[in-house]
């Protein structure tokens, strides 16, 4: 479990972190997400102690990270850019840490075997794909067998197996009830792989929530009809009390309601459907319509308009959220 209190970082007059209070929960992965700049790596980087905090305070396990007798077997981190020795081989990189940490040297070749990279044991890691280079930062951070990992864009730079074998192994930690806790600029493979989710924008608390909550509370689910009888199929939605609006190439959409329903009220009307589909949005829908609301402010404020809510809405343009590695 990680206890995040207040936490506030300042860089000069610049507030990268500011008052964030959350908890990461183990047993599911929960993803940190948030524009460019917003303050996830400052956040992760004080979860470790790399850098101090203006103020609040970061628990793990209930205690300080300098307060953890050895830190590696509580949390593993695969920051974005991990510090390893490009000249020694990836066994003996591992070995020194896990003898700086009081790790047994046997761990070394099970996390090398848990990451694929036995066969290069040997070979310096300065000849390291960036794939192979991910796989080794992973492999320090299992080391300990910690039960708390905490990956920084783990994703960035991978190719689709490479993917694809990180979201199954940060699945299966989860599953085993450790605490997982990542961030990413991919909202696609954050819908595939997060549980829970923590939104930040500049600095500050956006959303804590479920994935399936977040999507539902920032965007819309609606039901796409198609029909040779449009006229007739719009007024016997009307009459059933929908308010279906007209989409692009004569679809009509209704809001709230289940297919199910649609498709059943259309055949006791005798109405053919050449399409009935739901159509669920997505993360990246939900991270938009988030955006929007927070550009809508600014335009507002810029006016000379006040916040709606006291004036917490933070800002987030989309021509903030470019994606690094996308
Ligand atoms: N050492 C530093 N000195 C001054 N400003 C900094 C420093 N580190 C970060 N910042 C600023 O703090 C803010 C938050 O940066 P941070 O890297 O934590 O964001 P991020 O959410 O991880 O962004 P990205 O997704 O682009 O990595 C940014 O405005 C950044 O420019």
């Amino acid at each position: 479990m990680i206890e995040v209190e207040g936490l506030t970082k300042r860089f000069g007059r610049k507030v990268a972190v500011d008052h964030l209070s959350f908890e990461v929960r183990p047993g599911v992965v929960t993803g940190f997400l948030g524009p460019n700049g917003a303050g996830k790596s400052t956040t992760m980087r004080m979860m470790l102690d790399l850098d101090n905090p203006s103020g609040g305070s970061v628990r793990i396990d209930g205690k300080r990270y300098r307060d953890l007798a050895e830190p590696l077997t509580h949390i593993g981190a695969l920051l974005e850019a991990k510090a390893m020795h490009g000249g020694r081989t990836a066994y003996n990189n591992l070995l020194c840490l896990a003898q700086s940490n009081r790790i047994p040297e046997r761990r070394v070749s099970e996390v090398l075997d848990m990451v694929g990279l036995t066969a290069v044991a040997r070979k310096k890691s300065k000849g390291f794909s960036l794939g192979m280079g991910q796989r080794l930062g992973i492999a320090s951070a299992l080391l300990g067998d910690p039960e708390i990992l905490m990956f920084d864009e783990p994703v960035n730079g991978l190719d689709p197996e490479g993917i694809h074998w990180i979201r199954n192994l940060m699945k299966a930690l989860a599953a085993e009830g450790r605490t997982i806790f990542v961030s990413s600029h991919l909202m696609s493979e954050m819908a595939l792989t997060a549980d829970h989710l923590i939104v930040i924008g500049q600095g500050r608390l956006l959303a804590n929530t479920s994935m399936a909550q977040f999507i539902h509370d920032n965007s819309r689910s609606y039901a796409r009809l198609r029909s040779p009888q449009r006229e007739e199929l719009r007024d016997v939605l009307a009459a059933a009390g929908h308010t279906p609006v007209e989409g692009e190439g004569g679809v009509l959409e209704v809001d709230g309601a289940e297919t199910e329903e649609l498709g059943e009220l259309a055949a006791r009307h005798g109405i053919v459907l050449h399409e009935l589909s739901a159509q669920r949005a997505s993360l990246e829908d939900a991270f938009m319509q988030m955006t929007a609301e927070s550009v809508e402010y600014h335009a507002h404020a810029a006016a000379g308009g006040g916040p709606p809510t006291g004036g917490a809405v933070p800002q987030w343009g989309p021509d903030r959220f470019e994606g690094k590695g996308a």
